[in-house]
């Protein structure tokens, strides 16, 4: 049987995960595959370095170049992370008529219309199934599987590391600094972990989503994007004893009227299955008109969890090898021709439910001006409550969670009630979406 040979850039996390999946599970993935898949070389920063993986048997080279313009490699697995390198050793690999397989959200994210139009016009394949997600299926789930559907929402807790956090502060009341850092021995967090917890490699994955969901072309720069660093435990705390858990979610959705790309921390309700997935698990809801709601859930992070869904790739391609390239499963799910240019809305488009903390002199007469705003503004309130200062505080806060509303109604009740004399600070504002 003629093997299929792979090259593999970087083997930190992921790519040692990679190597060793591939090396154990050797005999299952040459049956599923229809061929051997042999790791051939890999390039790596530092020889000396100890490795997750043994490299025996494959030719370690510090130049990656090397790897990409190597005749014998069949398939470039690039899990070096980055743009700059990553995107010019892709480019070339798909100029030497190579496949390639990636785990980088950021460079799929930013230059993946170029990079499939590269492999479109070579004829061969980029897959990225492991950018999204880790180890759950949500590229495929979304492409192939529900591929019968008009997909109406997308949302999911898209990063393993910010929802580990999230986690380990609400149940152990660990601090913040304390949780990442375990994040990042444990090898989920981006080598720049800022973009872990400020949202950034959430909203590349959520623009990877929109996309195969709605056939439009990656607008990461479209995407509105807050993380968790200023998510405070007291709020976490109010959510729960209102029934909500806080997660932070990528939400992408489709109205007549555009779409929405947005990632932040959002009030869910506590009895949603997506409202228990903890730890370094991921879960994406998406919704079809035809399938109505499915859940997707697994690990979002770590080394063999990635590697999985980068071995399934590779597997794949060696399944359509030897496949005619234009009958291919289209990068972003839509056939390139067909992509469309719906509107992306603008952040006060946004609808949804809020919830709303302000922190207020505690007068009479308060909580009766703060709803007149919102009656002024045309917003319905779902619930109101009052807390008593903690320890140390001398203020009430007092809590509103809105019926879903626009965001620039919100945001115009929200200036008109921080100017009042009695209203302390910044206003608290945390999306919130029933999902149901
Ligand atoms: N860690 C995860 O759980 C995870 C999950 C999904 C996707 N990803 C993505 O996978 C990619 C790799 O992430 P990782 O966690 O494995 O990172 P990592 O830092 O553990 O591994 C990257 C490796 O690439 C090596 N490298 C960097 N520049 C190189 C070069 N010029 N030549 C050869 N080697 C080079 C580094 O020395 C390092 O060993 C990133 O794009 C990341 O976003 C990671
Ligand atoms: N840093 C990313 C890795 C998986 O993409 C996360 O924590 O989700
Ligand atoms: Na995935």
């Amino acid at each position: 049987m003629k093997s299929i040979k792979v090259g593999i850039l970087g083997l930190g996390t992921v790519g040692g995960g990679t190597a060793n999946v591939l090396q154990r599970n050797a005999d299952e993935i040459s049956r599923r595959a229809g061929r051997n898949i042999e790791v051939i070389m890999a390039s790596v920063r530092d020889l000396a370095r100890p490795r997750l993986c043994d490299c025996s048997s494959l030719t370690l080279t510090t130049d990656p170049f090397e790897v990409v313009n190597n005749p014998d490699v069949d398939i470039v697995v690039e899990l070096i992370g980055g743009e700059t390198l990553a995107k010019e050793l892709m480019l070339l690999a798909i100029d030497n008529g190579k496949h390639v397989v990636t785990a980088n959200k950021a460079l799929i994210a930013l230059h993946g219309n170029e990079i499939f139009a590269a492999a479109q016009e070579q004829g061969v394949s980029v897959l990225f199934e492991s950018a999204v997600a880790g180890g759950i299926s949500i590229i495929k789930s979304i492409r192939e599987g529900l591929a019968g559907n008009r997909i109406e929402l997308v949302a999911g807790i898209i990063n393993g590391t910010g929802n580990f956090i999230l986690t380990e502060m609400r149940d152990k009341g660990r601090p913040f600094e304390d949780v990442l850092a375990e994040a990042q021995a444990l090898g989920y967090a981006e080598a720049d972990p800022t973009f872990d917890v400020e949202g950034i490699d959430a909203a590349h994955k959520l623009t990877i989503l929109a996309s195969i969901a709605f056939g439009i072309p990656l607008q990461f720069d479209k995407v509105y994007t807050e993380g968790i660093t200023d998510l405070s435990l007291t709020d976490v705390d109010y959510a729960e004893q209102l029934g909500y858990r806080i997660k932070h979610l990528g939400v992408a959705k489709a109205s007549k009227d555009g779409i929405e790309m947005r990632v932040h921390p959002t009030l869910i309700p506590a009895k949603r299955l997506i409202a228990n997935v903890d730890g370094v698990m991921n879960a994406v809801m998406v919704r079809g008109d035809a399938v109505g709601n499915t859940l997707h859930y697994g690990a979002g992070a770590g080394a063999e969890p990635t590697a999985s869904a980068v071995v399934a790739d590779i597997v794949d391609v060696a399944r359509t090898i030897t496949a005619d390239p234009h009958n291919r499963v289209p990068h972003l799910a839509f056939q390139p021709d067909a992509l469309i240019d719906l509107p992306v809305k603008s952040q006060d488009a946004f609808e949804c439910a809020f919830y709303l903390r302000f922190e207020v002199n505690d007068v009479a007469g308060v909580m009766s001006q703060l709803s007149a705003q919102f009656a002024d503004q045309n917003i319905s309130i779902e619930a109101i409550t009052q807390k008593e200062p903690k320890v140390d505080e001398d203020f009430v806060s007092v809590i509103f969670i809105t019926q879903r509303t626009t965001e620039g109604r919100v945001n115009r009740a929200i200036k008109q009630i921080e100017s009042m004399a009695d209203v302390r600070k910044k206003a608290i504002k945390i999306r919130v979406e029933h999902l149901n």
